[in-house]
């Protein structure tokens, strides 16, 4: 697992935006090759989603051949309710981008059969040969999507009971008021997530500060959902100054020292064996390899 630290909120978003779109180039998708992208809503993709809608406005990046599957839905909620997950996603990006709506994968959450609407959703997945990068953001409590506390680290897309901490949390979306925000939602597993090939997690904050430490300084925990990002083979989690104040100093300045002995690497693209890693990085744009 890779960990990029950033000044702030901002300079992460630079971060995530200019990876995905590295990502997305570099793959070079077409109709019968898609890239294929997992997406989260909350408030921490919205810079990144504000940028990427940049880069289709600027022609730097196109979407027309990227499918996307989204990480959750409430349920219950009116497809068009402004809180929606399948609304914040329209208004954010999909209706400034040049995806194809038939490539907007969302789940249903007022399908009539909700365990089959979770079926179907991972078949589709999977008939799509699986995720390619799937992004996502974490409660104060390391859950991932919907994952809450005690989630299984093997679970797949199904329906889930909130937490009262994430009913509380996302009570400011609802006018501030609990009673209105749905106590069921369906989500993607932490399964889904850590099937992708690969997994970029963006953490910002000092309300996540405590979860950062939780998921990454210490042991893989279904009580922090996120940690399964341990055993990820191409893990990335991106946050600023705010969400490490809860991490040893030691882990801070070991994952800087190793960016920039990367970033060193990179400007020695021509030395020998140092070049062929420093050209498979600058290749990679930026590499999360763990
Ligand atoms: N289901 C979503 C998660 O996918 C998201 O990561 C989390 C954090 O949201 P925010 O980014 O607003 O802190 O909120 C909700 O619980």
């Amino acid at each position: 697992m890779r960990l990029v630290i950033r000044d702030d909120a901002d300079t992460v978003a630079d971060y995530v935006a200019e990876y995905i779109k590295a990502r997305i180039l570099q793959f070079a998708p077409t109709a019968r090759r898609p890239f294929v992208i997992g997406l989260p809503t909350g408030s921490s993709p919205i810079g990144v989603y504000k940028r990427l809608v940049g880069f289709c406005a600027d022609g730097s990046l196109s979407f027309k051949h990227v499918v996307s599957f989204n990480m959750d839905e409430y349920v219950g909620l009116p497809r068009d309710h402004p809180e929606s997950y399948h609304s914040f996603m329209w208004h954010h990006l999909f209706k400034h981008i040049d995806i194809q709506p038939e490539n907007v994968n969302i789940l249903d959450g007022n399908a009539p059969d909700l365990q089959a609407e979770c079926e179907k959703y991972e078949a589709k997945i999977q008939s799509y040969g699986g995720i390619e990068l799937f992004l996502g953001g974490i409660g104060p409590d390391g859950h991932i999507a919907f994952n809450e506390p005690g989630s299984s680290l093997s679970s797949r897309t199904r329906v889930k009971t909130l937490a009262y901490e994430t009913i509380l949390a996302n009570a400011r979306f609802f006018g501030g008021d609990v009673a209105k925000v749905p106590m069921l939602a369906l989500t993607v597993g932490v399964g889904t997530v850590m099937d992708a090939r690969e997994v970029v997690v963006i953490i910002t904050g000092a309300s996540k500060a405590n979860a950062l430490a939780k998921c990454i300084e210490e042991g893989v925990n279904h009580m922090w959902t996120v940690s399964a990002i341990q055993t990820h083979s191409r893990s990335l989690v991106v946050c600023d100054d705010d969400a490490t104040l809860e991490l040893h100093v030691k882990t801070v300045r070991y994952f800087k020292s190793i960016e920039k002995v990367q970033d060193e690497l990179i400007g020695r693209e021509n030395l020998g064996l140092y070049g062929q890693v420093a050209g498979l990085l600058k290749q990679a744009s930026l590499s999360s390899d763990s």
